[in-house]
């Protein structure tokens, strides 16, 4: 028998099956979709069966036989092989890198070299013997000096010592040791044999009559009989118990946010969408739906309980949600409803409890998952629905290779299973609404909020004339005034400040100059903590100058409106507020996110501060003002989302506002009032702000009127990157059809980064059937040959940002 292996190793020559030989004793039970070890060249790797066939087209003498079968159950089943193949080609990606996605960390390869000694001791010096220290293998990685390193080498070149590789798995199943208590007239036997001064080995075993022929954990016994493991040991010796160790989960803690009661009855839009929703599911056929609902209107609600509807059927169901900020009060949710049918995975995970909740779901134990982006690859087997919530958010898109966007997936294996998939936003995509639109994807509307609340009334602060009128603070009088009341009135505000590109940078107020990096064309961010500037793009660090490198002055200081700044503001206005502050600092622990949302919840602060973390998902009754600090951070990124994703964030986080009985109130604070997405986003309708954008995307010819490919180039050498971008581009012209147009090369937005120039070109086109094929030969270019003048090219199908 011959297996079809795609091996752990990306190069393109790499990038297609291997032959290698099924050795007798693995026939009956090797299976497409275990993972293998297999020799290599000189090596062993990781690889996966991809098929079984009899013969090969290869001579079977040259054939090498697989050297290790690691799955007896396959990881990856039909559907998500098939699955990986579209992937790679859909995404232009190594086979290998498809497969490796799809599956935890913990699966995948862990590489570890040993020095093995081959030869006689007699043969080493005594340095060496001393650091060997009798042993026959040592993990090379043990080796600290370079003068050991070249011992080392040396003994290889004689053939003295060897280095093995040897292919592991990076987390192994947790297994708790368990005591199986002998039956009571053995314990009566053991106990008859015991001297009578061993005083603790006679308690314990009269412990263990009484609980004779049952199992419990060694933890437990220890515990309740107060005894040493050393005297558990030696009774076990004796024959009064047997030792065994048993698979355990490692339990996520579960986050228990204080929640608002399970509605009795759907609102009548609810209804609607339940009955589409069913209907479709139960037809055995693929459809994908856009639940357009505005924010509060109870989409949530309706994926429950579409949800329990397909569980009810006995299939399984995937819910995909944007990023951990938004898992807590999700997870809760379902928790709360499914109990233990649900995995979460998320990134909050370690690699362990991923791999456990992976487990779950591919043993079947389980049959809902909540996730992040690559729960899309949950190896179910009867998929009854996929959700995506928010799914206009960015973080759906993968930025490294494999380059997928989580809802071509979902529709991707909708397709295979016959089930419907549900795509949710209060502001859904330009790209998701013009399909719905065109009828590609059936939508369901839902205008109300679920408790017919009002949407919040929204104020736009001009920020111009707050500083005409000498107000230098980040707060205007308004959004003050009405921080103000709600600590009077015992209610909740959130502010909101958008981070990303208007972090704090250092300034000089005589000449303008702000302090950037040396290896990238970015400035430099103040880290308050330790008064020192870093680079976010390669980590460049530095001490905040004196002067100005430029014209000297005293007047360098750190400009931007910071969380930590904002908090620190806040404090001077309001001494006797409790402030929860949200951001990458105070939630990089494990866990802080759950219990800062629960004291936000619990009533235990004023006022909730953070960044986009903040902006969605949250819905908590006490919360009636919402205020966002600046809303041009986003508004002026180079990208031509950039209007898009301003109104986005304003719709989402208006939306916290008001959610329950009490009315809500936002304040959007902004220096430019005037622009589009700032002024409909005061409506907050939808439709006119996509059909203002839908004009201007047609009018600069971007998506969804055309498709873009974004392929760009870096090199730490300026003059041949821009030569291999011209290159690149060069060949796109001659064989792409005439109606496609190439943008550039030009120079990236960010156009240095760790000292790499970057290039890049956009490939635009309503329909290029030969882009695939044309992509692929100038990847092969690529890999064969470019890289090897230290190129580095990425292709970027469909890319969710492009500077
Ligand atoms: N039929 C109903 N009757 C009463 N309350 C409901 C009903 N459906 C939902 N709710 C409540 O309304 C609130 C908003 O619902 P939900 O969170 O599902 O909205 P959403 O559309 O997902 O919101 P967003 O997009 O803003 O996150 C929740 O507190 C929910 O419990
Ligand atoms: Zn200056
Ligand atoms: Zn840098």
């Amino acid at each position: 028998m011959i297996a079809e292996i795609i091996v752990d190793v990306s190069a393109y020559p790499i990038d297609r099956p291997f032959d290698y030989l099924v050795p007798e004793a693995l026939e009956s039970v090797i299976e497409a979709g275990a993972r293998v070890k297999v020799p290599f060249g000189p090596r062993k790797v990781l690889g996966y069966v991809t098929g079984l066939k009899q013969e090969s087209a290869l001579n079977p003498k040259k054939l090498k036989p697989i050297h290790e079968l690691i799955d007896l159950e396959p990881v990856i089943s039909g559907e998500l092989l098939d699955l990986s193949r579209w992937l790679a080609n859909h995404t232009l990606s190594y086979e290998i890198d498809a497969l490796q996605v799809m599956l935890p960390a913990a699966l995948r390869a862990k590489y570890e070299k040993f020095i093995v000694v081959t030869e006689p001791e007699q043969l080493l010096d005594a340095d060496f013997i001393h650091f060997l220290a009798g042993r026959k293998r040592v993990p090379l990685k043990e080796v600290d000096s370079s003068s050991l390193m070249k011992t080392v080498k040396k003994y290889v070149g004689q053939g003295i010592i060897a280095v093995d590789t040897k292919v592991g798995q990076h987390t192994a199943v947790k297994k708790i040791r368990m005591i199986r208590i002998a039956s009571h007239e053995k314990l009566q036997e053991v106990l008859s044999a015991i001297q009578s001064n061993a005083k603790k080995q006679i308690e314990l075993v009269q412990w263990m009559i009484r609980h004779a022929e049952e199992t419990l954990g060694a933890k437990t016994v220890m515990e309740q009989t107060g005894i040493q493991s050393t005297v558990l040991k030696a009774i076990i010796e004796k024959g009064a118990a047997v030792e065994e160790f048993a698979e355990m989960y490692r339990e996520p803690d579960a986050p228990m946010l204080k929640d608002v009661a399970i509605p009795e009855v759907p609102t009548t839009e609810q209804q609607v969408a339940l009955d589409k929703l069913a209907a479709s599911a139960d037809s055995g056929k693929a459809e994908t739906f856009l639940i357009h609902g505005v924010t509060g209107s109870g989409k949530t609600e309706v994926y429950l309980r579409t949800i329990k509807h397909v569980l009810d059927k006995g299939k399984e169901a995937i819910v995909l949600v944007p990023e951990i900020s938004l898992t807590p009060q999700m997870t809760a949710r379902f928790k709360e409803r499914f109990g233990p049918l649900v995995a979460v995975m998320h990134s909050g995970l370690s690699a362990g409890e991923k791999y456990d909740e992976w487990r779950k779901i591919h043993r079947g134990e389980v049959s809902v998952v909540v996730g992040a982006r690559s729960a899309v690859f949950a190896p179910f087997q009867n998929i009854g629905i996929i959700i995506l919530d928010e799914e206009h958010e960015s973080t759906y898109k993968q930025e490294d290779t494999p380059r997928y966007h989580a809802r071509d997936v979902a529709i991707k294996r909708s397709e295979h299973y016959g089930c419907p998939v549900i795509l949710g936003s209060a502001t859904p995509s330009l790209e998701s609404y013009a399909r719905a639109s065109k009828g590609v994807y059936t939508l369901l509307t839902m205008t109300k909020r679920a408790k017919n609340q009002e949407l919040p009334a929204v104020t736009v602060v001009d920020m111009r004339e707050e500083l005409k009128t000498g107000n230098r603070s980040m707060f205007s009088v308004q959004l003050a005034d009405a921080i103000r009341q709600r600590m009077e009135r015992k209610e909740q505000s959130v502010l909101f400040l958008n981070k990303r590109g208007f972090s704090s940078f250092v300034l000089c107020r005589d000449c303008g100059t702000v302090v950037e990096c040396p290896n990238c064309d970015i400035s430099l961010t103040y880290h308050r903590a330790h008064e020192r500037l870093k680079c976010h793009y390669c980590g460049h660090e530095e001490q905040v100058p004196l002067v100005c490198p430029e014209c000297e002055s005293e007047h360098i200081r750190f400009f931007g409106t910071g969380t930590q700044k904002a908090e620190e503001e806040i404090a001077k206005l309001f001494p006797e507020a409790r402030v929860i502050r949200m951001d990458v600092d105070t939630t990089r622990q494990k866990g802080a996110h759950e219990r800062l949302l629960r004291q936000f919840s619990e009533g235990k602060a004023d006022i909730l501060l953070g960044t986009q973390m903040i902006a969605k998902g949250l819905d908590f009754p006490n919360i009636t003002l919402v205020g966002v600090l600046a809303a041009d951070t986003t508004l002026h990124l180079a990208d031509f989302r950039a209007a898009e994703k301003t109104f986005q964030l304003m719709t989402q986080v208006s939306g916290r506002a008001g959610r329950h009985d009490l009315p809500g109130e936002v304040f959007i604070q902004t220096y430019s009032p005037e622009h589009y997405a700032i002024e409909l986003s005061k409506a907050q309708h939808y439709e006119p702000f996509y059909t203002h954008e839908m004009m201007a995307r047609k009018q600069y010819g971007y998506p969804p009127f055309y498709f873009v490919t974004l392929i760009q180039f870096t090199h730490e050498d300026l003059l041949k990157v821009a030569d291999f971008a011209e290159k690149g581009s060069r060949y796109l012209k001659d064989n792409l059809s005439p109606d496609t147009v190439i943008i550039g090369p030009t120079a990236a937005a960010i156009s240095r980064v760790n000292n790499r120039y970057r290039y890049q070109c956009l490939i635009k086109y309503k329909k290029e059937p030969k882009l695939t094929e044309t992509l692929q030969q100038l990847i092969k270019y690529y890999r064969t040959d470019w890289i090897k003048s230290g190129l580095t090219m990425s292709v970027d199908v469909e890319p969710v940002s492009i500077y």
